[in-house]
Protein backbone atom coordinates (compact mmCIF):
# COMPACT_ATOMS: atom_id res chain seq x y z
CA UNK A 1 0.00 0.00 0.00
CA UNK A 2 1.58 3.49 -0.96
CA UNK A 3 0.53 6.84 0.34
CA UNK A 4 1.02 10.48 -0.73
CA UNK A 5 3.30 12.36 1.65
CA UNK A 6 4.78 15.33 -0.02
CA UNK A 7 5.39 16.85 -3.25
CA UNK A 8 8.29 16.00 -4.38
CA UNK A 9 8.28 13.77 -7.52
CA UNK A 10 9.59 10.35 -8.30
CA UNK A 11 8.67 7.13 -10.48
CA UNK A 12 9.30 3.97 -9.39
CA UNK A 13 9.64 0.41 -10.63
CA UNK A 14 10.17 -2.68 -8.57
CA UNK A 15 12.39 -5.35 -9.82
CA UNK A 16 12.60 -8.86 -7.65
CA UNK A 17 15.50 -10.42 -7.87
CA UNK A 18 16.78 -14.00 -6.04
CA UNK A 19 17.20 -13.27 -3.02
CA UNK A 20 15.55 -9.35 -2.04
CA UNK A 21 13.58 -7.20 -4.10
CA UNK A 22 14.93 -3.94 -5.19
CA UNK A 23 13.17 -0.39 -5.49
CA UNK A 24 14.59 1.38 -8.33
CA UNK A 25 13.91 5.09 -8.46
CA UNK A 26 14.68 7.13 -10.87
CA UNK A 27 13.14 11.13 -10.08
CA UNK A 28 10.41 12.62 -12.64
CA UNK A 29 7.37 14.18 -12.20
CA UNK A 30 5.13 11.94 -9.78
CA UNK A 31 4.22 12.42 -6.36
CA UNK A 32 7.06 11.35 -3.74
CA UNK A 33 5.17 8.36 -2.30
CA UNK A 34 6.12 6.16 0.76
CA UNK A 35 6.53 2.71 0.25
CA UNK A 36 6.33 -0.68 1.89
CA UNK A 37 7.96 -3.22 -0.26
CA UNK A 38 4.37 -5.24 -1.38
CA UNK A 39 7.05 -8.76 -1.33
CA UNK A 40 9.62 -8.29 1.04
CA UNK A 41 10.15 -8.28 4.58
CA UNK A 42 13.78 -6.60 4.35
CA UNK A 43 12.08 -3.47 2.92
CA UNK A 44 10.08 -2.31 6.14
CA UNK A 45 9.35 1.13 4.59
CA UNK A 46 11.00 3.65 2.53
CA UNK A 47 10.75 7.49 2.40
CA UNK A 48 12.14 9.74 -0.45
CA UNK A 49 11.81 13.44 1.08
CA UNK A 50 10.90 16.35 -1.02
CA UNK A 51 14.66 16.90 -1.25
CA UNK A 52 15.48 13.98 -3.03
CA UNK A 53 17.72 12.22 -0.47
CA UNK A 54 16.85 8.66 0.47
CA UNK A 55 16.84 6.96 3.48
CA UNK A 56 15.93 3.33 3.44
CA UNK A 57 14.53 1.98 6.91
CA UNK A 58 15.29 -1.94 5.42
CA UNK A 59 16.47 -3.84 7.62
CA UNK A 60 20.97 -4.15 7.11
CA UNK A 61 21.37 -6.75 4.54
CA UNK A 62 23.47 -9.65 5.15
CA UNK A 63 26.60 -8.79 3.07
CA UNK A 64 27.84 -12.21 1.75
CA UNK A 65 31.62 -12.57 2.96
CA UNK A 66 32.38 -14.48 -0.61
CA UNK A 67 33.63 -11.02 -2.86
CA UNK A 68 32.83 -11.38 -6.52
CA UNK A 69 36.07 -12.09 -8.82
CA UNK A 70 35.34 -8.24 -10.13
CA UNK A 71 34.94 -6.91 -6.47
CA UNK A 72 38.30 -8.62 -5.71
CA UNK A 73 40.25 -6.54 -7.57
CA UNK A 74 38.79 -3.09 -6.43
CA UNK A 75 42.07 -1.81 -4.89
CA UNK A 76 43.93 -1.71 -8.35
CA UNK A 77 43.21 0.66 -11.47
CA UNK A 78 40.43 -1.16 -13.16
CA UNK A 79 40.06 -0.96 -17.04
CA UNK A 80 36.12 -1.92 -18.64
CA UNK A 81 36.50 -2.47 -22.18
CA UNK A 82 34.18 -4.01 -24.95
CA UNK A 83 36.05 -5.79 -27.89
CA UNK A 84 34.97 -5.52 -31.35
CA UNK A 85 35.58 -6.50 -35.04
CA UNK A 86 34.77 -4.94 -38.37
CA UNK A 87 35.82 -8.08 -40.76
CA UNK A 88 38.50 -9.33 -38.24
CA UNK A 89 40.00 -6.08 -37.63
CA UNK A 90 39.46 -6.35 -33.85
CA UNK A 91 39.69 -2.91 -31.30
CA UNK A 92 39.28 -3.05 -28.00
CA UNK A 93 36.99 0.26 -27.05
CA UNK A 94 36.99 2.12 -24.35
CA UNK A 95 34.04 4.47 -22.81
CA UNK A 96 36.07 7.65 -22.62
CA UNK A 97 33.27 10.39 -22.82
CA UNK A 98 34.62 11.66 -19.19
CA UNK A 99 37.47 12.73 -19.64
CA UNK A 100 39.49 14.26 -22.59
CA UNK A 101 42.65 12.64 -21.50
CA UNK A 102 42.76 9.05 -22.64
CA UNK A 103 42.56 6.22 -20.45
CA UNK A 104 45.29 4.19 -21.32
CA UNK A 105 48.76 5.34 -22.36
CA UNK A 106 50.17 3.98 -25.98
CA UNK A 107 52.53 1.70 -23.54
CA UNK A 108 49.73 0.26 -21.72
CA UNK A 109 48.15 -0.18 -25.32
CA UNK A 110 50.83 -2.34 -26.46
CA UNK A 111 50.79 -4.82 -23.47
CA UNK A 112 46.68 -4.57 -24.10
CA UNK A 113 47.00 -5.69 -27.69
CA UNK A 114 49.29 -8.51 -26.92
CA UNK A 115 47.69 -11.63 -28.41
CA UNK A 116 49.47 -13.77 -25.60
CA UNK A 117 49.70 -11.63 -22.57
CA UNK A 118 46.97 -9.54 -23.16
CA UNK A 119 43.20 -9.07 -24.36
CA UNK A 120 44.55 -9.24 -27.96
CA UNK A 121 43.66 -6.41 -30.71
CA UNK A 122 45.02 -4.89 -33.82
CA UNK A 123 44.50 -1.49 -31.23
CA UNK A 124 42.87 0.77 -28.59
CA UNK A 125 40.19 3.05 -29.64
CA UNK A 126 38.87 6.04 -27.28
CA UNK A 127 35.35 7.37 -27.06
CA UNK A 128 35.66 10.80 -26.22
CA UNK A 129 33.92 14.38 -25.51
CA UNK A 130 33.46 15.56 -29.11
CA UNK A 131 35.42 19.03 -30.28
CA UNK A 132 33.80 22.08 -31.92
CA UNK A 133 29.91 20.75 -32.14
CA UNK A 134 31.03 17.32 -33.12
CA UNK A 135 29.44 14.32 -31.20
CA UNK A 136 32.30 12.79 -30.00
CA UNK A 137 35.89 12.61 -30.65
CA UNK A 138 37.50 9.16 -31.48
CA UNK A 139 41.58 8.61 -31.16
CA UNK A 140 43.41 4.92 -31.71
CA UNK A 141 46.48 3.59 -30.95
CA UNK A 142 47.96 0.96 -32.99
CA UNK A 143 48.88 -2.44 -31.46
CA UNK A 144 52.44 -1.08 -31.69
CA UNK A 145 51.54 1.98 -29.73
CA UNK A 146 51.76 4.57 -32.55
CA UNK A 147 48.61 6.86 -32.93
CA UNK A 148 47.54 7.03 -36.48
CA UNK A 149 45.02 9.53 -37.85
CA UNK A 150 42.32 7.71 -38.70
CA UNK A 151 40.94 4.24 -38.78
CA UNK A 152 38.13 2.77 -40.67
CA UNK A 153 37.19 -0.78 -39.42
CA UNK A 154 37.61 1.42 -35.85
CA UNK A 155 34.63 3.90 -36.62
CA UNK A 156 32.22 1.45 -37.78
CA UNK A 157 32.94 -0.30 -34.44
CA UNK A 158 33.07 3.03 -32.87
CA UNK A 159 29.80 3.89 -33.92
CA UNK A 160 27.83 0.40 -32.92
CA UNK A 161 30.03 0.86 -29.24
CA UNK A 162 28.48 4.57 -28.48
CA UNK A 163 25.09 3.28 -30.11
CA UNK A 164 25.09 0.20 -27.13
CA UNK A 165 26.33 2.91 -24.88
CA UNK A 166 23.86 5.75 -25.17
CA UNK A 167 21.12 2.80 -25.90
CA UNK A 168 20.20 4.50 -29.20
CA UNK A 169 19.09 1.44 -30.54
CA UNK A 170 16.42 2.40 -32.74
CA UNK A 171 16.70 6.11 -32.02
CA UNK A 172 19.25 8.51 -33.97
CA UNK A 173 21.98 6.19 -35.69
CA UNK A 174 24.41 8.39 -37.12
CA UNK A 175 27.28 10.72 -35.41
CA UNK A 176 29.55 13.33 -36.09
CA UNK A 177 33.15 12.28 -35.05
CA UNK A 178 36.23 14.27 -34.93
CA UNK A 179 39.44 12.37 -35.44
CA UNK A 180 42.86 13.16 -36.63
CA UNK A 181 41.65 12.74 -40.12
CA UNK A 182 38.83 15.30 -39.52
CA UNK A 183 35.51 15.27 -39.17
CA UNK A 184 34.10 11.78 -39.96
CA UNK A 185 30.21 10.42 -40.17
CA UNK A 186 29.58 7.10 -39.49
CA UNK A 187 25.89 5.92 -39.77
CA UNK A 188 24.29 2.47 -38.37
CA UNK A 189 21.74 1.28 -41.17
CA UNK A 190 18.74 -0.36 -40.47
CA UNK A 191 20.60 -3.71 -41.37
CA UNK A 192 23.30 -3.15 -38.53
CA UNK A 193 26.14 -2.35 -40.80
CA UNK A 194 27.49 0.81 -40.76
CA UNK A 195 28.10 3.59 -43.74
CA UNK A 196 31.10 6.16 -43.25
CA UNK A 197 31.21 9.06 -44.66
CA UNK A 198 35.37 8.94 -44.88
CA UNK A 199 35.86 12.20 -46.62
CA UNK A 200 37.92 13.32 -49.28
CA UNK A 201 40.82 11.29 -50.32
CA UNK A 202 44.24 13.43 -50.66
CA UNK A 203 46.25 12.87 -53.22
CA UNK A 204 49.29 15.52 -52.93
CA UNK A 205 52.40 14.20 -52.37
CA UNK A 206 53.47 16.07 -49.77
CA UNK A 207 50.17 15.73 -47.58
CA UNK A 208 49.85 12.03 -48.29
CA UNK A 209 53.24 12.41 -46.87
CA UNK A 210 55.64 10.85 -49.33
CA UNK A 211 58.60 12.24 -51.41
CA UNK A 212 58.23 10.14 -54.06
CA UNK A 213 57.97 13.01 -57.38
CA UNK A 214 54.17 13.71 -58.09
CA UNK A 215 53.81 12.41 -61.76
CA UNK A 216 50.11 13.16 -62.44
CA UNK A 217 48.69 16.92 -61.56
CA UNK A 218 49.62 16.69 -57.83
CA UNK A 219 49.41 12.87 -57.10
CA UNK A 220 52.05 10.18 -56.94
CA UNK A 221 49.81 7.81 -59.51
CA UNK A 222 51.84 4.01 -60.69
CA UNK A 223 55.04 5.90 -59.90
CA UNK A 224 58.34 3.46 -59.60
CA UNK A 225 59.79 2.54 -55.85
CA UNK A 226 62.20 0.12 -55.91
CA UNK A 227 61.72 -1.77 -52.32
CA UNK A 228 64.25 -4.64 -51.24
CA UNK A 229 65.51 -4.73 -55.22
CA UNK A 230 62.08 -5.05 -56.72
CA UNK A 231 60.70 -2.26 -58.58
CA UNK A 232 56.88 -1.75 -57.62
CA UNK A 233 54.42 0.53 -59.62
CA UNK A 234 52.75 2.51 -56.27
CA UNK A 235 49.99 4.75 -56.43
CA UNK A 236 50.26 6.96 -52.52
CA UNK A 237 46.59 8.31 -50.90
CA UNK A 238 46.26 9.77 -47.63
CA UNK A 239 42.70 8.78 -46.24
CA UNK A 240 43.96 11.14 -43.30
CA UNK A 241 46.58 7.73 -42.83
CA UNK A 242 48.80 7.44 -45.68
CA UNK A 243 48.47 4.54 -47.39
CA UNK A 244 50.75 2.97 -50.86
CA UNK A 245 48.78 0.69 -52.92
CA UNK A 246 50.40 -1.40 -55.76
CA UNK A 247 48.51 -3.47 -58.52
CA UNK A 248 52.37 -5.14 -58.92
CA UNK A 249 55.76 -4.56 -59.92
CA UNK A 250 57.22 -2.97 -63.14
CA UNK A 251 56.37 -5.00 -66.31
CA UNK A 252 55.30 -8.08 -64.36
CA UNK A 253 52.14 -9.72 -64.05
CA UNK A 254 48.87 -8.88 -61.84
CA UNK A 255 49.52 -9.76 -58.72
CA UNK A 256 48.21 -12.60 -56.89
CA UNK A 257 48.11 -11.41 -53.36
CA UNK A 258 47.33 -14.66 -51.76
CA UNK A 259 51.31 -15.63 -52.76
CA UNK A 260 52.76 -12.32 -51.38
CA UNK A 261 55.07 -13.12 -48.10
CA UNK A 262 53.41 -10.01 -46.57
CA UNK A 263 56.17 -10.09 -43.37
CA UNK A 264 59.03 -10.53 -45.56
CA UNK A 265 57.62 -7.19 -47.93
CA UNK A 266 55.72 -5.63 -45.52
CA UNK A 267 57.95 -4.21 -43.21
CA UNK A 268 60.06 -2.79 -46.23
CA UNK A 269 57.06 -0.57 -47.39
CA UNK A 270 56.05 0.27 -44.04
CA UNK A 271 59.90 1.48 -42.96
CA UNK A 272 60.56 2.68 -46.54
CA UNK A 273 62.74 6.28 -46.39
CA UNK A 274 60.34 7.97 -49.32
CA UNK A 275 57.54 7.82 -46.33
CA UNK A 276 58.30 9.72 -43.21
CA UNK A 277 55.13 8.82 -41.43
CA UNK A 278 55.48 5.59 -42.66
CA UNK A 279 53.12 3.82 -44.44
CA UNK A 280 49.83 1.59 -44.76
CA UNK A 281 50.51 -0.76 -48.38
CA UNK A 282 48.00 -2.07 -50.08
CA UNK A 283 48.44 -5.16 -52.23
CA UNK A 284 45.49 -5.31 -54.92
CA UNK A 285 44.37 -7.70 -57.43
CA UNK A 286 41.75 -6.53 -59.90
CA UNK A 287 38.87 -9.26 -60.53
CA UNK A 288 36.77 -6.71 -62.73
CA UNK A 289 36.31 -2.97 -62.80
CA UNK A 290 33.85 -3.33 -59.92
CA UNK A 291 35.46 -5.88 -57.30
CA UNK A 292 39.14 -6.24 -56.29
CA UNK A 293 40.82 -8.24 -53.88
CA UNK A 294 43.20 -6.42 -51.18
CA UNK A 295 45.87 -7.85 -48.58
CA UNK A 296 47.23 -4.96 -46.21
CA UNK A 297 50.45 -4.71 -44.17
CA UNK A 298 49.10 -1.78 -41.89
CA UNK A 299 51.50 1.17 -40.19
CA UNK A 300 51.93 -0.13 -36.62
CA UNK A 301 49.68 -3.13 -36.93
CA UNK A 302 51.20 -5.61 -39.41
CA UNK A 303 49.23 -7.95 -41.54
CA UNK A 304 45.81 -7.63 -40.44
CA UNK A 305 42.20 -9.02 -41.75
CA UNK A 306 40.88 -5.95 -43.02
CA UNK A 307 41.57 -2.27 -43.45
CA UNK A 308 38.81 0.21 -43.94
CA UNK A 309 40.67 3.09 -44.93
CA UNK A 310 43.10 0.55 -47.02
CA UNK A 311 40.42 -0.11 -48.82
CA UNK A 312 39.26 3.47 -49.37
CA UNK A 313 42.51 4.29 -50.84
CA UNK A 314 42.66 1.16 -53.29
CA UNK A 315 38.89 1.66 -54.58
CA UNK A 316 40.89 6.02 -55.22
CA UNK A 317 43.93 4.39 -56.71
CA UNK A 318 42.21 1.99 -59.05
CA UNK A 319 40.31 4.64 -60.48
CA UNK A 320 43.50 6.85 -60.73
CA UNK A 321 45.26 3.94 -62.53
CA UNK A 322 41.96 3.38 -64.64
CA UNK A 323 41.62 -0.26 -63.28
CA UNK A 324 38.18 -0.17 -61.64
CA UNK A 325 34.95 2.59 -61.44
CA UNK A 326 34.30 4.63 -58.61
CA UNK A 327 31.94 1.98 -56.94
CA UNK A 328 33.75 -1.42 -55.94
CA UNK A 329 33.09 -4.17 -53.77
CA UNK A 330 36.95 -4.80 -51.78
CA UNK A 331 37.50 -8.33 -51.24
CA UNK A 332 39.63 -8.52 -48.04
CA UNK A 333 40.64 -11.30 -45.92
CA UNK A 334 37.98 -10.89 -43.32
CA UNK A 335 35.56 -10.54 -45.50
CA UNK A 336 33.88 -7.82 -48.09
CA UNK A 337 33.74 -3.89 -47.94
CA UNK A 338 31.27 -1.62 -50.36
CA UNK A 339 33.24 1.67 -51.18
CA UNK A 340 32.08 4.04 -53.22
CA UNK A 341 34.17 7.44 -54.17
CA UNK A 342 31.31 9.57 -55.22
CA UNK A 343 32.16 12.26 -58.00
CA UNK A 344 29.69 14.78 -56.98
CA UNK A 345 31.34 15.41 -53.72
CA UNK A 346 34.51 13.83 -53.78
CA UNK A 347 34.10 11.70 -50.50
CA UNK A 348 34.47 8.23 -50.09
CA UNK A 349 31.76 6.13 -48.39
CA UNK A 350 32.46 2.72 -46.81
CA UNK A 351 29.69 0.15 -45.64
CA UNK A 352 30.50 -2.86 -43.71
CA UNK A 353 29.50 -4.64 -40.61
CA UNK A 354 31.45 -3.92 -36.95
CA UNK A 355 30.59 -7.06 -33.92
CA UNK A 356 30.44 -7.12 -30.44
CA UNK A 357 33.00 -10.13 -29.74
CA UNK A 358 33.04 -10.04 -25.94
CA UNK A 359 33.06 -7.37 -22.55
CA UNK A 360 35.70 -7.54 -20.14
CA UNK A 361 37.74 -5.90 -17.33
CA UNK A 362 41.27 -5.60 -16.97
CA UNK A 363 43.72 -4.41 -14.24
CA UNK A 364 45.94 -2.01 -15.27
N1 LIG B 1 47.28 1.11 -38.88
C1 LIG B 1 46.62 2.28 -39.45
C2 LIG B 1 45.41 2.69 -38.60
C3 LIG B 1 44.31 1.67 -38.67
C4 LIG B 1 43.75 1.60 -40.05
C5 LIG B 1 42.91 0.38 -40.36
N2 LIG B 1 42.80 -0.62 -39.34
C6 LIG B 1 41.54 0.79 -40.89
O1 LIG B 1 40.59 0.03 -40.71
O2 LIG B 1 41.48 1.87 -41.52
C7 LIG B 1 47.62 3.46 -39.52
O3 LIG B 1 48.58 3.47 -38.73
O4 LIG B 1 47.38 4.35 -40.34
Amino acid sequence: MAETITAATISLSLKSSTRHSQLLLSFTSFPVLRFNSLNNPNFRSLVVSSSMSIESTAAPQKTSSKTSFLDHREGSRFLHFVKYHGLGNDFILVDNRDSSEAKVTPEQAVKLCDRNFGIGADGVIFALPGINGTDYTMRIFNSDGSEPEMCGNGVRCFARFIAELENLHGKKQSFTVHTGAGLIVPEIQEDGQVKVDMGEPVLKAADVPTKLAANKHDAVVKSELAVDGVTWNVTCVSMGNPHCVTFGTKGGEDLQVDALNLAQIGPNFEHHDVFPARTNTEFVQVYSPSHLKMRVWERGAGATLACGTGACATVVAAVLEGRAGRKCTVDLPGGPLEIEWREEDNHVYMTGPAEVVFYGSVPL
